[in-house]
């Protein structure tokens, strides 16, 4: 909130990713790490990421030729895996310490670390299949690198579209800012996550809904397999096929949703008021999937919601957001891991205090 306050009309998306970040190795490695700390995850996190989409994709097609032929590239992935087990390892190690001394009774208080992380419940997986063997160093980096980037850009894309929206339709704004006070108290202190966990506030999941359903962060889902012969609607698709959903249009599909391209969380409203029953899980029937349905179904989607829904929450109990001339919003779209706004927002926030 400090760094948003600094500048007239603030790269809100930079801080949305820092943000998310910093709470994101929070809950990986269990441990509140100082700023140039983040920024070597960070940076190592976004070559990996930006390498792999970008020039591993080649083998997928014929294995066994391409890794002869691009050679080079699988030696500077492995370099990048490298940078990350660097800086991943010794935060896994503390972890492991701090597991045993918590076991022993003898864990140091510290303000700084965590009672549960992501890397405990690693280190208590075991594999019956391979004799009951934990998982290796090697394994908990990837799936901790996973995690990272699974949830940053997200929800972070997330954010922005939706305060976009917010700025873009000051109407529903207001009517945001009402709910907030009205629950919450308009006066000093934050909107916590468990104020929210308590308190009803169905316009406020509305809102994310309704900017989830018209700017969904991912387009697809990730490529799934048909693990057998399958009927769709008339059409065979054969084992083995690679399958994927157009996740934006169904959210935006004019059969399905009146004035599809309008921002109207009342939608998601029974009598105006209550929220009406939304199947995210997609087990009653799929009118929008932002976080894919089934067994692959997204593994954060309760604390991505939730995550949304606080800083949502606060960022308008905080401010005003307002459109800025020469920085007017623009809805245009440029794919880059998510979906995110071509012209980035740059809104002016108005202390409400
Ligand atoms: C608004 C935020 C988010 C959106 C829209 C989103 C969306 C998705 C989607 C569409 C998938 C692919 C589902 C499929 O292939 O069927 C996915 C997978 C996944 N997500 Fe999220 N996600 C969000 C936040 C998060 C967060 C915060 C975390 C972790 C803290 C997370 C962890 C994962 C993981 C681990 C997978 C892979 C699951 C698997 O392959 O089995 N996501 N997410």
């Amino acid at each position: 909130m400090e760094k948003l306050r600094e500048e007239e009309t603030p790269d809100v998306m930079e801080a949305f990713q820092y943000t998310m970040f910093c709470l994101l190795v929070l809950m990986c490695f269990g441990e509140r790490l100082d700023e140039p700390a983040v920024r070597a995850i960070e940076q190592a996190e976004r070559a990996w990421l930006l390498y792999i989409s970008r020039k591993l994709t080649v083998f997928f097609f014929l294995p066994a030729v391409t890794k002869h032929l691009f050679r080079d590239r699988l030696r500077v992935a492995h370099a990048l895996r490298m940078r990350q087990r660097e800086l991943f390892v010794p935060l896994i190690h503390a972890r492991r310490e701090y597991k045993r001394l918590v076991g022993e009774g003898q864990a140091p208080a510290k303000e700084t670390t965590f009672e549960h992380s992501y890397v405990d419940t690693l280190l208590d997986v075991t594999l019956p299949e391979e004799g009951n063997r934990p998982l290796t160093d090697d394994e908990i980096v990837a799936l901790c690198s996973e995690f990272l980037n699974a949830g940053t850009d997200t929800t972070s894309t997330g954010l922005q579209w939706i305060m976009a929206e917010l700025v873009k339709n000051p109407a529903v704004q207001d009517k945001l800012y009402d709910e907030i006070k009205a629950t919450c108290g308009a006066g000093e202190g934050e909107v916590s996550e468990e104020k929210i966990d308590a308190v009803t506030m169905p316009y406020l999941k509305a809102v994310i809904l309704e900017g989830l359903r018209k700017h969904p962060p991912g387009h697809f889902v990730l490529p799934h397999k048909a693990a057998q012969d399958m009927d769709v609607g008339g059409y065979l698709i054969p084992k083995g096929t690679t399958v994927n959903f157009m996740v934006a249009e169904m959210g935006r599909d004019e059969g399905t949703w009146d004035k599809a391209m309008e921002f109207a969380p009342e939608r998601f409203l029974e009598a105006g008021e209550k929220l009406a029953a939304v199947d995210l899980y997609g087990s009653k029937g799929i009118k929008m999937m932002p976080f894919g349905v089934g067994r692959r179904i997204c593994a954060g989607l309760s604390i991505a919601m939730l995550h949304l829904e606080y800083f949502v929450a606060n960022m308008v109990k905080e401010f005003e957001w307002k459109e800025v001339a020469g920085h007017e919003v623009d809805f245009a779209e440029k794919r880059e891991f998510t979906t995110v706004m071509a012209k980035p927002l740059r809104p002016r926030l108005v202390p409400r205090n």
